[in-house]
């Protein structure tokens, strides 16, 4: 674990960049810093590798403070990744990857081959190995910094806006990316980002910090959707929170009825015993159960054929509440189409439906909530 503890940096022209921080960064998670422009985030990030020192306060690694460990030890420990990835121009992808490793003394061989490791590890053609860092895009030098801050395999990856210079797309991918890392690796890493939609989605901690270097708040994602400190960080979340919040919230139980489901080759009959009296629309599905799109029932019981896009279907248990409810929402119908991993369909949901279990889903959370508050459950609060 990583403990700053009632940290403070002022730089002698009286600027106070961070002002008594204190945050418990739990091992083998994402902790993001997030915050607007100026709010000190860069300068906790680099107290932490002591490529900055506090005034005030001290930051404990695993209970010891790192100001008693030697700074090329502690910096080797800690994978350090910024934006525009920082590489060296001429190095090969393959030596930059391999600089910590060369420097700790690995034999050449044994360097290269974990770089090309991991080049695949992060989703880098290992084809690329020989170029240059300027004949790679952006979003491919982001990939390589990262697997060069892997490539000792360190517990800790300190990390400074590192996607915030790529296009929406390719920043996205990045994350998922590094989300995948992270569930096979498990490091604690501390994120530095000013979007709160990156810090929401990749953090299970997210530090929202305010002008001054203060702390506004410090809680997990689904948190600060649900009860936001106060009105800076309710403003800094912006809107759509609630909807936001719901990507928290698991489509697993999700009633559904499969009633309305037929196949393409139905009969006529076989389609009016499927018609439920909620709904002038039955789902027509492909011979393996794939969804084709919504038909109104009593015409197709006479033989026509139109059917009406179902638009895009959520996956029953892995996707959420949110997308259930996005899928109802942009139906025709009225009615999400719930999918199983395969893509076949499994059922319907009405809009209602959906509402009904968002009620639920709400008044489990109050009800954890209030548990943990009272300290009668050692459960997290996530989710
Ligand atoms: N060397 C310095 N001397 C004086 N002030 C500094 C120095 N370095 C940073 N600052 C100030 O400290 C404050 C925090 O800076 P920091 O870079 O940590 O913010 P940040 O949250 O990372 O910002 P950004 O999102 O813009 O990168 C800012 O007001 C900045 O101007």
């Amino acid at each position: 674990m990583i403990l700053i503890d009632a940290v403070s940096k002022r730089y002698p022209d009286g600027t106070t960049a961070v002002d008594r921080l204190t945050l418990e960064v739990p091992d083998r998670s994402i902790t993001v810093l997030v915050g607007p422009s100026g709010c000190g985030k860069t300068t906790t990030l680099r107290m932490v590798n002591r490529m900055i020192e506090p005034t005030d306060g001290r930051i404990l690694l695993d209970g010891r403070d790192i100001r008693d460990r030697p700074v090329n030890s502690l910096r080797r420990s800690m994978g350090y990744v910024i934006q525009h990835a920082g590489l060296f121009p001429h190095r090969t992808i393959a030596d930059n990857i391999a600089t910590v490793p060369r420097l700790l003394g690995w034999e050449r061989r044994q360097a290269r081959t974990r770089a090309l490791e991991l080049m695949e590890r992060v989703g880098l053609d290992p084809a690329l190995a020989k170029r240059y860092p300027y004949q790679l895009s952006g979003g491919q030098q982001q990939r390589v910094g990262v697997a060069r801050a892997l490539a000792a395999d360190p517990p800790v990856l300190l990390m400074d806006e590192p996607f915030s210079a790529v296009d929406p797309v390719v920043r996205k991918g990045l994350q998922d990316e590094l989300l995948r890392i992270q569930a096979d690796l498990g490091k604690t890493i501390v994120f530095v980002t000013h979007d709160i939609d990156e810090a929401i989605k990749l953090g299970d901690m997210v530090a929202v910090l305010r002008e001054g270097g203060k702390l506004a708040q410090y809680a997990p994602p689904s948190t600060l959707l649900s009860a936001p400190a106060d009105e800076f960080v309710e403003d800094f979340l912006g809107v759509d929170r609630g909807i936001r919040h719901l990507s928290f919230f698991t489509s697993a139980g999700l009633e559904l009825t499969a009633r309305p489901i037929v196949a393409l080759d139905s009969t006529a009959e076989q389609i009016r015993a499927r018609t439920i009296p909620q709904s002038a629309y039955v789902l027509v599905t492909d011979t393996d159960g794939r969804p084709l799109g919504w038909a109104h029932a009593a015409s197709r019981a006479e033989g026509g054929d139109e059917l009406v896009p179902h638009g895009h279907a959520f996956v029953l248990g892995r996707d959420s509440l949110r997308s259930a409810l996005d899928s109802a929402v942009l139906s025709p119908t009225g009615w999400a189409v719930a999918v199983d991993s395969e893509g076949r369909a499994v059922g319907v949901a009405a809009q209602e439906t959906i509402a009904a279990a968002i009620r639920a889903a709400h008044a489990e959370q109050g009800t954890a909530a209030t548990r943990v508050a009272a300290g009668s459950s050692g459960e997290g609060a996530r989710g």
